[in-house]
């Protein structure tokens, strides 16, 4: 039995662009990626999305303004967790990126994204979410580089999946 552990990730977008950041230390350190973390206890999905967004790049965004795109599941060889990943994108913002301590900032046009410096499966979900899709992912890595196994589904509806899989809302 894998134990859930629940994280948010954000990407910012304009019509051509993607705001990606480069992170400076922990779980993903030099990789590209959006912005997230863990959901603290007493916090709904979305306010952890929310919070991880303005801590990593300085970023406000609406609550009605942000978009649940997708769901992704994670586990490694050996390891007893399954990390369970809400994504959402947002074109809406408020703010200057800017630097933290976590993160470098940076606009990619949608034909430049760095597929190579990013986690291997991004380069198979993500193109899904730049064609304004909505997606399941699940991923199984045999170490940080490389993925055994993996199944992506495109979804008619977010809600529908997650009260198929009797899971609660993002709110
Ligand atoms: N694009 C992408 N993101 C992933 C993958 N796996 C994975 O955990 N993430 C995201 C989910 C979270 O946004 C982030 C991991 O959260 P984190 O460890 O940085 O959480 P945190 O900020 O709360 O951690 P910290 O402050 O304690 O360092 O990485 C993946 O394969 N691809």
């Amino acid at each position: 039995m894998l134990l859930k552990k629940a994280y948010t990730l954000v990407f910012i977008r304009t019509a051509t662009q993607i705001l990606l950041g480069f992170k400076k230390r922990g779980f993903g350190v030099n990789l590209y990626n959006g912005f997230g973390g863990k959901i603290e206890p007493n916090e709904t999905i979305v306010d952890a999305a929310l919070r991880e967004l303005k801590e990593e790049c300085c970023l406000t965004v609406r609550k009605s303004d942000l978009k649940n795109v997708g769901h992704l599941e994670f586990s490694f060889e050996g390891e007893p967790n399954l990390m369970v990943v809400s994504v959402f994108s947002s074109n809406i913002y408020e703010g200057t990126p800017k630097d933290t301590e976590e993160m470098s900032v940076k606009w990619f046009n949608y034909s430049e994204i760095p597929f190579q410096k990013m986690w291997p499966d991004d380069a198979i979900w993500l193109p899904l979410m730049l064609e304004n899709k909505l997606f399941y992912g699940r991923f199984h890595y045999i170490n940080n580089n490389t993925i055994g196994h993996y199944k992506v589904e495109e979804l008619k509806s977010m809600e529908e999946f997650y009260a198929k899989r009797n899971l609660g809302s993002v709110n």
